[in-house]
């Protein structure tokens, strides 16, 4: 671990969306900074949310820098993981937004990473109608994905994701110091969303991660600050054209077809969110091979820079007598279905994602290739 993470806060990425437009900043040390919070319209109170693995490490000094700026600061404290990701839990944050008087004036700080980040975007667009909320992510995936782009909501035992609202946060805080107590595994997981962005968008960037992926799993802070940086440009220029997910928007799920099959089938939390999505990276790239965009050489070199990064790149087998039948019946549960027929994000090889259907049996043969049987 470095010891030094660039403390002057890097400017600000926009991302515009008429009068739902905010900005994510990047920097370390933003956690405790008054400065970070400033300048929320109408807000009177906060709550923060959290969860029981984040609450010891930064709730106290988010607490304190809120309290320079709220004069009530209210917290509830959630149990931690994917499994957890539910209406009961849900209905936790309602609970205490009830119990602590919180009114429309209060806005949600969401201290985690997705997980929370999801549920509590959910519970302030849905308390009283909407209450402002503010993204603050520890994690690398959240700070790279999750908190920008307004998709939030909880898992359902048959689908990913399933319940939900696309409501924007106020404001997104990344500070990098936080990802000094993030475990190994974690960081590998948030991986995996970053390499996503350079098949789909960036060829570019791409190449950069290949060359720096060593400098990022050993949390080189100006690497991480790029990675970062760069991921939420390209997020919020996708999000910024297609909000609701009408169409571009869909390029961003390359991977999860294959990784939310992966997820719901092993059973929340067995599999981290971007292990599923790295490995479905892998799939969803054999894919692209077999339908004649891109050639065995590209597929070759994905697969590697995600199995360099810590992530899984063999598939589980989620049923033993009918494994690819398992996969398809999973994967008409997404939400880019349409008239029962699924829809791959697939990739071209020159950085750019083309959103398409794929008969059963090629998908069949590409399951097969990919799980350990
Ligand atoms: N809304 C979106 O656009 C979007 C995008 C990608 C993923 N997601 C969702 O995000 C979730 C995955 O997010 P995640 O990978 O952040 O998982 P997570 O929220 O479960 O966090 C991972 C683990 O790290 C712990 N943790 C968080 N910050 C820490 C820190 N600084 N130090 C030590 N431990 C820390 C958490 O308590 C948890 O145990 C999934 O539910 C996924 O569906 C949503
Ligand atoms: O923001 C998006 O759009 C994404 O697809 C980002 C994904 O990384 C994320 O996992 C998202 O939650 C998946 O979306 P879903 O609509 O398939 O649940
Ligand atoms: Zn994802």
């Amino acid at each position: 671990m470095h010891e030094t993470t660039p403390s002057a806060t890097l400017s600000p990425v926009e991302i515009h969306l008429g009068e739902r437009s905010y900005n994510i900043v990047i920097g370390g040390g933003l956690l405790g900074s008054l400065d970070s919070y400033a300048g929320l319209p109408h807000a009177k109170t906060a709550l923060i949310v959290t969860n029981e693995t984040v609450a010891p490490l930064y709730l106290q000094t988010l607490a304190d820098a809120l309290k320079g700026q709220y004069p009530v600061v209210g917290q509830v404290v959630l149990p931690d993981g994917e499994v957890y990701k539910t209406w009961a839990t849900l209905n936790l944050i309602f609970d205490a937004l009830l119990e602590q008087g919180c009114d429309r004036r209060t806005v949600l700080f969401a201290l985690g990473g997705g997980v929370v980040g999801d549920m509590t975007g959910f519970a302030a667009a849905s308390y009283m109608r909407g209450v402002p909320f503010v993204q603050v992510p520890t994690t690398l995936l959240a700070q790279v994905d999750s908190s920008v782009g307004g998709k939030t909501g909880i898992n359902h035992p048959l689908g990913k994701n399933m319940i939900g609202a696309f409501y924007q946060p106020q404001r997104v805080i990344c500070d990098l110091d936080t990802l000094k107590t993030l475990p190994e595994r974690e960081l590998s997981a948030g991986l995996a969303e970053v390499i996503k962005y350079g098949p789909i968008a960036d060829a570019v960037f791409l190449d950069w991660i290949e060359s720096n992926l060593d400098k990022l799993r050993a949390r080189d802070p100006v690497a991480l600050a790029f990675a970062i940086r760069r991921s939420c440009e390209i997020k919020a220029h996708v999000v910024g054209a297609d909000e609701r997910e009408a169409g571009l928007r869909a390029i961003l799920n390359f991977g999860h077809t294959f990784g939310h099959a992966i997820e719901a089938g092993m059973g929340y939390g067995q599999w981290l969110h971007g292990e599923a999505v790295g490995c479905g990276m892998v799939m969803a790239a054999r894919l692209s091979q077999r339908l004649g965009l891109i050639d065995a050489a590209y597929v070759d070199r994905l697969t590697r820079l995600i199995e360099r990064a810590g992530l899984p790149v063999v598939a589980p087998v989620l049923d033993a007598l009918d494994n690819a039948g398992r996969y398809l019946a999973l994967m008409r549960v997404d939400k880019k279905v349409e008239a029962g027929e699924i829809k791959f994000v697939l990739i071209d090889g020159s950085g750019r994602a083309i959103v398409r259907s794929a008969p059963d049996s090629v998908v069949t043969e590409v399951i097969q290739a990919s799980c350990r049987q």
